[in-house]
């Protein structure tokens, strides 16, 4: 699902973000990406959204080389990724239906479709009933689940999550967690950003540990993968 093969990232300005980083995360697989402030986590996400562009090295998502993907080609390539944040992004002012309905609408689908996806989508991450409702209005974990919501709504492939647990307690980051398994369990390939070294300790799963932009070497834990590449 994601192959790096020999990937550096240097800033604009010559900061080093990440140097010779191989890795691959299968099709079907959820995985924790992890690292101290700075090694490189979101550096890396954001090269596998393309939000940036590799210094050096290849990237492939879905077995396309994206180091040198058209701008024009770039939101087919996000209608694949889900994206999820530690402060969700919500749009404030408008409501949950709203804000879930967002990536269906730039996508051009149906009044009937949306509706009937976006109540889909909070149905799976428990907020069926609160589409009228302004995220303000909301707790924090139930904003988080609007954006989680959001990121689903249009089955991607892949789920990308860069802290999303980072304000939340134990109990409603395992929350959060266990929707990710739901997810993956349904054939999404999950990557999980994340300084939650407890968390990760609860879950098996595989870790990818960032250090200085180096990759150390991935720890297999646990299952065994469910499915193919
Ligand atoms: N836009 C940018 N321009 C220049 N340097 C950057 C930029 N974004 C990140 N960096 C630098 O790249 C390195 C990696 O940053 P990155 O944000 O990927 O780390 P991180 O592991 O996600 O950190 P954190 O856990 O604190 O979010 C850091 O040294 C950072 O200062």
């Amino acid at each position: 699902m994601i192959r790096f093969e020999q990937v550096s990232k240097i800033y604009t300005g010559g900061q080093k973000a990440l140097a010779d980083v191989n890795f691959h995360l299968r099709r079907g697989e959820m995985a924790f990406l992890t690292g101290h402030s700075g090694a490189g986590k979101s550096t890396l996400l954001k090269l596998i959204t393309v939000i940036e562009r590799a210094s050096a090295g290849k990237v492939y998502i879905n077995g396309h080389d994206i180091a040198n993907i058209s701008r024009r080609h770039v939101p087919y390539l996000r209608r694949e990724i889900g994206m999820i944040f530690q402060n969700h992004h919500l749009l404030m002012d408008r409501s949950v239906f709203d804000n879930v309905a967002l990536p269906l609408v730039i996508e051009g689908f149906s009044h009937g479709e949306v509706k009937k996806r976006v109540a889909a989508a909070l149905d799976m991450v428990g907020l069926y009933g609160k589409e009228r409702h302004n995220p303000i209005m909301l707790s924090g974990g139930e904003q988080q689940r609007v954006g989680i919501a959001r990121a689903i709504v249009n089955k991607p492939a892949l789920l990308l999550a860069d802290e999303p647990t980072g304000n939340l307690d134990p109990k409603l980051s395992m929350d959060i967690l266990r929707l990710f398994e739901t997810f993956n369990d349904a054939g999404t390939s999950v990557l999980i950003a994340t300084h939650d070294l407890g968390l990760i300790a609860r879950m098996k799963y595989r870790t990818l540990t960032l250090r200085q932009g180096r990759m150390l070497g991935a720890r297999e834990i646990g299952e065994p993968l469910r499915r193919g590449e």
